[in-house]
């Protein structure tokens, strides 16, 4: 088959694209002494995609985490359709977490005692869906991601990019509005990792869901609309709409 070549940059995203899904603005962040976020800020518009590139240690990741409701920044701005974020109690920012964002990490982080239909199923189920429900909505996940015959074993018997796939299809069952994804392709040989970012990109944009994804590597940025690098906490936008 065919791999659909990642966009070039000139052809993305030509229009301003309205109002930002997700603002965060002046964003400053410690810990003890270090300097997380010295001034960092991101517009997130629906349905797109962005890269945050930078060196180690740049805020990447704080800067994912503070979007994301997780963390608190000390400074700045967070607004998410209309909502303030660094005002909001844990109990809303946790319904938020739950309700509309999605979560992809570096290592896929699956329920190892669950099998990958229950993993997939586990956001919905913990949403209140019934099981049944929650787990045949699991199973056409896994089967979009070209998983389906994981499902009964348990991630333990996945290879790296088949669990990344199944973290993909859980963090995107919510059909969640904002997908934020922390080096999804960082455990993941070059092959296993493009696939697995193809796929999350391609699933992302046909359920309208934006993403956020810190990496490193420009064959991964390669699949976002824009690209933001971070560089000693600061935000450097380097193109697209906004
Ligand atoms: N929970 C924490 N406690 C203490 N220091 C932290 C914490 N989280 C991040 N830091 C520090 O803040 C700085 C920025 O870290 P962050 O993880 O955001 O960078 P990054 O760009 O994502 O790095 P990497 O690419 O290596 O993952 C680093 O110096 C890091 O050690």
């Amino acid at each position: 088959m065919r791999r659909p070549a990642p966009r070039a940059l000139s052809d993305r995203l030509p229009e301003a694209p309205g109002t930002p899904l997700l603002t965060g603005s002046g964003l400053r962040k410690s810990f003890g002494l270090t300097q997380a976020l010295e001034d960092a800020s991101l517009d997130l518009y629906p349905g797109e995609v962005v890269a945050v590139m930078g060196p180690s240690g740049s805020g990447k990741s704080t800067l994912l985490h503070c979007l994301a409701g997780v963390v608190r920044p000390d400074a700045g701005t967070i607004e998410y359709d209309g909502q303030d974020l660094v005002a909001a109690s844990d109990t809303r920012l946790s319904a938020l977490r739950r309700s509309e964002f999605g979560f992809l990490f570096q290592f896929g982080q699956l329920v190892p005692e669950l099998s990958c239909l229950e993993n997939v199923a586990l956001p919905l189920r913990l949403g209140g869906r019934p099981r049944r429900r929650a787990e045949h909505a699991a199973a056409e996940w896994l089967d979009r991601l070209d998983v389906g015959e994981l499902a009964h074993k348990t991630p333990g018997e996945c290879s790296g990019g088949q669990g990344q796939r199944v973290a993909v299809a859980r963090a995107l069952i919510t059909r969640p509005r904002v997908v934020f994804a922390d080096e999804p392709t960082g455990a993941l040989d070059s092959l296993n990792g493009e696939r697995v970012i193809r796929m999350l990109t391609e699933a992302a944009r046909e359920s309208g869901a934006a993403v956020v994804v810190v990496t490193h590597e420009a064959r991964v940025a390669a699949y976002a609309d824009r690209e933001v690098v971070c560089r000693d906490g600061r935000t450097l936008d380097t193109g697209g709409p906004g």
